[in-house]
């Protein structure tokens, strides 16, 4: 485990998440275009994921780049989804080509499929439904911010295609920390919590693979996707369940 990893979008919530879980685990080089909100240890560099030159310097003996810069707002207008989403994506990959990084992992979004859900709502939030999708359906976006992802892994497609760069592209669920989100059948379904998620971003910088979509969520009794291909191809091995919480976030008693 000595990769030097980029990690851009580092001062989001999956930026900490993962610093929080896998921390020690790596050399990291920190990359955001807000500055640091506390002070930090990490190398930082205070920059936009658009700026060619400047994500083309941060690669520099780069081993890995998670990339988790972007708008994550589902609610996001496209002018800032194609600048900050689809071009900022395209920069990354870019990057990593021109300066010899072999892999790049991708925050998609499970907005990427959200109109799968539009006509099985709300039977597949439950745990009665085995209505699965794998990551091998063609995307359904369910606003603009689910286009831009959907760019993105296509984006990943093409330059693992032409430029053989190892690409997984992680559909992250619904990431909230310490229990799932309340009252709120969907985000149940979907919780990714903070361990899973650096554990899963781990097996991304670890395990094999050439081009991948995966489901970043944890092993949710009501899920709708599925963890089959996290786990064969990269090993993930989820902890947490929502089902473990009641519907308000509390943690059930012991059974
Ligand atoms: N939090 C969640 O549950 C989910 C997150 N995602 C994806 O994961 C990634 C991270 O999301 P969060 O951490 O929740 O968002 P966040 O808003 O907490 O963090 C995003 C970070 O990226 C930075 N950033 C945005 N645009 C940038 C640009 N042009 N150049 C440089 N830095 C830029 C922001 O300053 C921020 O620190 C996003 O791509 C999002 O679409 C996907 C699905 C669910
Ligand atoms: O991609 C994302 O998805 C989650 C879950 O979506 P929601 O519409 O059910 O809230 C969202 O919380 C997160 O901000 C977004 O980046």
């Amino acid at each position: 485990m000595d990769e030097r990893v980029l990690l851009t979008g580092a001062e989001g919530r999956v930026g900490q998440a993962v610093l929080e879980g896998i921390g020690d685990a790596y050399e990291w080089r920190l990359f955001d275009r807000d500055p640091p909100a506390e002070e930090t240890d990490y190398e930082f560099i205070v920059a936009d994921v658009t700026d060619d030159e400047a994500v083309r310097d941060a690669m520099a003996d780069v081993d890995v780049v998670l990339h988790l810069a972007g708008d994550p707002r589902p609610e996001a207008p496209w002018d800032s989804v194609l600048t900050n989403n689809i071009d900022g994506t395209r920069t990354v990959y870019e990057a990593a080509v021109e300066t010899g990084v072999d892999r790049v992992v991708f925050a998609s979004s499970n907005h990427a499929v959200g109109h799968y859900e539009t006509e099985r709502k709300p039977d597949l939030y439950r745990k009665h439904d085995d209505y699965r999708l794998d990551g091998t359906e063609l995307p359904r976006p369910s606003n603009l911010y689910g286009v831009s992802k959907a760019a993105g892994e296509t984006l990943g497609r093409y330059y693992h295609d032409e430029h053989g760069l190892s690409v997984a592209c992680v559909r992250i669920g619904n990431l909230t920390k310490g229990h799932p989100p309340i009252d709120y059948e969907r985000g149940q379904a979907m919780w990714l919590s903070y361990r899973d998620c650096a554990h899963l971003f781990e097996r991304c910088i670890e395990a094999e693979y050439g081009y991948e979509i995966v489901y970043g969520i944890s092993d949710n009794d009501r899920k709708y996707y599925s963890l089959e291909r996290a786990k064969d191809v990269l090993g993930y091995e989820p902890q947490d369940n929502s089902a473990e919480f009641t519907i308000e976030g509390e943690p059930k008693e012991d059974e």
